[in-house]
């Protein structure tokens, strides 16, 4: 099954690639994508599932490990060999998996809101029976709290991605998000790496979460954005772009896509 995936920017550029979060679609980039496609070549994807990627056959259960794999063959399809990774959340686990299993592919990497582990598998297995049970409306209802700081007016679009996911891809991605714990694998990246944290995010705090990104990976830098909450990019874009695009122009080896 191949991810669905769109490609924007100049045809020569180096080329980063960008992951979305549970229950979002490539649209959480949209505020980055002008700045990025200035000098870059800016390839989303979406989960299974969610926006037009086809959800897992069959019940099917997945892992990060397998998200990763099936963004590679997006990556080999498209003939990119080297890239530049940045991720939200999920995107980021992704991210994270991508440059442990893929060491001389990614060039330089951002994690966003993110964790090398999600909290008790127990609380993810219950969100994918209750998504399996009654569909994505009751984590809809509650997602607005879960990914922005209080007072935030732009909620609606976001959340309306969640209210088109497929179930069965949701709940996969919540089974995937159970299984994963890189925490004592992160000294083993060796990618350049910026952790961005949103200062008021809920589900992936800065303390505990990315600060032990940043603490393990050997070449990380921390930013922590002000106003922010889980997902940063989409609800304080200037601050986050800057810090995607500094990152970028200062760890980019110029090495051709
Ligand atoms: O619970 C949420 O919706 C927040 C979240 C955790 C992992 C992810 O990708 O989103």
């Amino acid at each position: 099954m191949s991810l669905y995936h769109e490609v924007d920017g100049p045809g020569d550029a180096p080329v980063v690639v960008l992951g979305p979060s549970l229950g979002t679609t490539t649209g959480l980039w949209a505020p980055q994508l002008p700045a990025l496609t200035e000098r870059w070549r800016v390839l989303r994807y979406d989960l299974p599932g969610h926006g037009q990627s086809p959800p897992p056959g069959g019940g099917r259960t997945l892992t990060v490990g397998d998200l990763a794999a099936q963004v590679l063959e997006i990556l080999d399809a498209e003939g990119v060999t080297r890239f530049a990774y940045a991720g939200v959340s999920l995107g980021g686990a992704v991210g994270a998996a991508l440059a442990l299993s893929a060491p001389d592919r990614v060039a330089s990497l951002i994690l966003c809101c993110t964790s090398p582990r999600f909290g008790p598998p127990e609380g993810w297995h219950e969100r994918a029976a209750l998504v399996r049970r009654e569909g994505v409306g009751p984590v809809a209802e509650t997602a607005a709290q879960r990914w922005f700081a209080p007072g935030f007016t732009g909620a609606g679009p976001y959340v309306a991605m969640l209210r088109a996911t497929d179930p069965a891809g949701y709940a996969a991605c919540c089974d995937a998000l159970a299984a994963f714990d890189v925490t004592d694998r992160l000294a083993r990246i060796t990618a350049p790496t910026l952790v961005i944290a949103g200062a008021e995010d809920v589900p992936t705090p800065p303390a505990g979460h990315g600060d032990v990104l940043a603490d393990r990976i050997p070449d990380a830098d921390l930013v922590v954005v002000d106003g922010a909450g889980h997902l940063a990019n989409a609800e304080r874009p200037g601050p986050v772009t800057g810090a995607i695009t500094r990152h970028l122009d200062r760890t980019w080896k110029g090495l051709p896509a």
